[in-house]
């Protein structure tokens, strides 16, 4: 059952920027970064209830994504990390596919195999995690 709301744009432009060029194109443009592949994660928002569309670097595994609140290493989560953690069901767009997910926050041997799968997708990762003392929460995604 798809997410039903009110979008609610982000106040970062370069966030809305990508997440509303993909969804307006299909799915055909805005879909990388630097040349590396990137998904449009829909949440609820945790105090609005607003429907919030992020860009993430697409980290994918037998059906299956992580999605990494990395937000470049900073000592805070994204917004959106509480979004998730408030309401679990969203929606990710992977080019043209748009699909419901459930998301849960992974921890121990399945983060670190989840971790090792978002850095082989998006290197950079390692270098974020490395500047913070926060660490960076990894969330798994699985459809239904
Ligand atoms: C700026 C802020 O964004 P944020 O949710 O903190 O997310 C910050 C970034 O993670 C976000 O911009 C990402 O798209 C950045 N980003 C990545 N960010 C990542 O963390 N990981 C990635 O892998 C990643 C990849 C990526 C690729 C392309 C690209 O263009 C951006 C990419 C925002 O949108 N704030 C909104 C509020 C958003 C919101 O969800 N509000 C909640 C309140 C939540 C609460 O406060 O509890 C609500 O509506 O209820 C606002 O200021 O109006």
């Amino acid at each position: 059952m798809p997410l039903s709301g009110v979008y609610e744009p982000s106040t970062s432009d370069w966030a809305r920027n990508q997440a509303e060029l993909s969804e307006r194109s299909g799915g055909t443009e805005g879909t990388t970064m630097r040349g590396m592949p990137v998904i449009i994660l829909t949440t609820v928002g945790a105090k609005s209830g607003k429907l919030r569309k992020t860009a993430l670097m697409r980290v994918e595994h037998t059906g299956e994504y992580a999605v990494v609140a990395s937000l470049g290493g900073a000592a805070k989560h994204p917004v959106w990390y509480f979004n998730i953690v408030a309401h679990p069901h969203v929606e990710l767009q992977d080019g043209p596919v748009k699909r419901d997910y459930l998301a849960r926050e992974v921890a121990g041997e399945e983060k670190a195999l989840w971790w090792e799968r978002s850095v082989a997708a998006y290197p950079d990762y390692a270098d974020y995690q490395a500047g913070t003392d926060r660490e960076i929460p990894v969330f798994v995604l699985t459809p239904f």
